[in-house]
């Protein structure tokens, strides 16, 4: 479908803008006046720009409180209005965002708003000018699409429409099937904006935090259903004011727009019946979310320390990559590399991550079209290819089928497996994002991999609160834990990261561990003394616990036990045991775990 953006969507000039559109590939876009009154360049130049770029120029936006003002009043909104229609013939806009009145609105009456709009459609007739009114959540009177379209009907003006905004109607909670009752020639331009769920005053709410669609919380898909089903035959537009994206490099942010309307087109096409139409939303290759971990990649000058940790955790050396300094170590299905190749000065980082998916093309050519930057890999003959995506906080994605690559790995002297691996497999992994990735990474990963959005928590950590952010596959095979690092991070890579182990017996598994040498995280006597309070445990599990560095948690299906090994660069490992379908990642533990980690920190510094 055709696709438009706003320019207070992004940052820079409005030149910069218009170049970052282009370039990410909209069709058009929305002048938000503010950017135009603030640009040096003529309307004309504006325009030309545009041409040369191959967008058109879809709305001026906004006119703000035309309608519902007294008769005195409106002389005033009619001598405004005529100097925009002007302005609007020499850039070649020809529609109009009216919004409903905030602030000089005197009159509450359909009637009165009506023949003003009517008044104004006249107005900008003869310069080819259509008007589209918008209610606003927080209108004085208007604020709802239904009156809106209840009042543009009675202006009874082929050039009175309406502007659907799906902010405005989600975020108030207004039913969005009535859209379906407004003849589709009658929606004149259609916004789209996502939101994350927050109880708040509506005016910041949309101000600030709006998203772009597949990084919130509002049904999108549905919405978009209704406006294609009333008829409407115009652009997919975004109208996203969001305090991140408009300080965030203009052409990753344009970039992430369009992504999220090549995945919102293809949530419409896969969710609606009516929708089959020429030029109608097109869905991307059907994939499944990946059906677990392939291998977890950590990427370090020297990763003998994170080999050591391995070893401690009962991992068996499996052998040296055949063409590169790269080994590979495996316990039961769980599969870590250690790569030293080009990794000169590299503490141990959490590199990649590699899912194991069922139809690998398919998977590679989805990504592709949401235009995931490939990463290049070098392969030799005989190697197995695997297509690899960035994803926003710079770790490679990797998508593959079965791990035949495992057999490029040497040995001399094979290593036995343990015959009843304690480890069954990598449970979660948790990536630090820095602040300005956050939102595309949720974006990213859930429309590239198929996963989505679960829980979201704020964590309380010696360096600031860390919000954390599940992204997950319906059947629970894959799990990431989206960390945001504070802002104390410069170099938000240099915040932990770590890989959670699936275990049958925690407790075995640490006692093991511990045997082997392991440097587990110490945690606080303090927390089991609040264990032992908040949960009707056995004494002597508590001490065991205790002595073994095990947390503990609980929700209504079953409980969770879990531990944590030392940091080895910005990388560290968990165990973890799921009892009786317990669903979660021990949240309340992980404010525990940041401050000791931290603890462990400055003791390190002090050194
Ligand atoms: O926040 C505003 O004022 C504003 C302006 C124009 C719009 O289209 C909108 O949805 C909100
Ligand atoms: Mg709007």
């Amino acid at each position: 479908m055709r696709t438009s953006i706003a320019t207070v969507c992004l940052s820079g000039t409005l030149t910069q803008k218009l170049h970052a559109c282009a370039e990410a590939g909209f069709d058009g876009v929305e002048i938000f006046e503010p950017d135009l009154v603030a640009a040096p360049e003529s309307p004309e130049e504006i325009a030309a720009l545009a041409g040369r770029l191959g967008l058109s120029l879809d709305l001026y936006q906004p006119f703000r409180d035309a309608e519902g003002v007294s008769v005195e009043a409106f002389d005033a909104v009619l001598r405004r209005a005529r100097a925009k229609f002007r302005l609007m013939a020499r850039l070649g806009i020809d529609t109009m965002l009216v919004c409903s009145n905030v602030a000089t609105a005197t009159v509450d009456d359909d009637e009165h708003s009506a023949a003003q709009l009517r008044r104004l459609g006249e107005e900008a007739a003869p310069y080819g000018v259509r008007l589209a009114f918008e209610a606003l959540a927080w209108g004085r009177y208007v604020d709802d699409y239904r009156r809106a379209w209840r009042i543009a009907e009675l202006a009874g003006h082929p050039g009175v429409g309406v502007c659907l905004d799906s902010f405005h109607i989600l975020s108030r909670g207004h039913d969005p099937s009535a859209i379906e009752a407004i003849p589709g020639e009658k929606i004149f331009f259609l916004q789209l904006a996502d939101a994350p769920a927050l109880t708040m005053d509506v005016l910041s709410w949309s101000r600030h935090h709006r998203l772009f669609p597949g990084e919130g919380a509002f049904d999108l898909a549905r919405f978009v259903g209704h406006v294609l089903a009333a008829g409407y035959g115009g652009p997919l537009s975004l109208e996203v004011f969001n305090d991140t994206f408009r300080q965030t490099d203009v052409l990753r942010t344009a970039q992430q727009a369009k992504r999220s309307l090549r995945w919102l087109e293809d949530q419409v096409a896969r969710s609606g019946g009516a929708v089959s139409l020429p030029g109608g939303p097109e869905r991307l290759p059907d994939v499944d979310p990946p059906r677990g971990f392939d291998f977890v990649e950590v990427k370090a000058e020297d990763a003998g320390e994170v080999d050591t940790l391995l070893r401690q955790l009962g991992f068996t050396f499996r052998g040296r990559h055949r063409s590169k300094p790269v080994r590979l170590w495996a316990h039961g299905p769980a599969r870590v590399v250690c790569n030293e190749n080009l990794a000169r000065e590299w503490p141990p980082t959490l590199a990649a991550v590699g899912f194991e998916v069922a139809d690998p093309k398919a998977a590679t050519q989805r990504a592709g079209e949401l235009k995931a930057p490939p990463v290049f890999r070098r392969t030799y003959a005989g190697e197995q290819p695997l297509p690899a995506f960035r994803a926003p906080d710079g770790t490679e994605v990797f998508l593959a089928g079965e791990p035949e690559w495992v057999a490029e790995f040497e040995s001399d002297g094979a290593e036995v497996p343990p015959e009843d691996p304690v480890l069954t497999g990598i449970d979660h992994v948790n990536l630090a994002q820095p602040w300005q990735a956050f939102d595309e990474a949720v974006l990213f990963y859930g429309s590239v991999l198929g996963l989505r959005s679960a829980g979201s928590q704020d964590v309380a950590a010696p360096t600031g609160l860390v919000r954390s952010q599940v992204i997950r596959s319906a059947d629970g095979a894959v799990r990431l834990a989206l960390n945001v690092a504070p802002p104390a991070y410069d170099d938000p890579r240099g915040f932990p990261q770590h890989v959670a182990f699936a275990s049958s017996d925690v407790m075995l598994a640490a006692r093991a561990a511990r045997a082997r040498g392991l440097r587990w995280l110490p945690i606080p006597g303090n927390y089991y003394d609040d264990l032992a309070a908040r949960f009707d445990l056995p004494a002597s599990l508590v001490e065991e616990m205790r002595e073994l560095g095990v947390l503990y948690d609980r929700d209504e299906n079953g409980d969770f036990l879990h531990f944590y090994t030392e940091t080895a660069g910005s990388v560290f490992f968990e165990v973890t045991q799921r009892r009786g379908g317990y669903d979660g990642y021990g949240a309340p533990n992980a404010a525990v775990r940041l401050a000791a980690q931290h603890q462990r920190d400055q003791r390190l510094s002090r050194r």
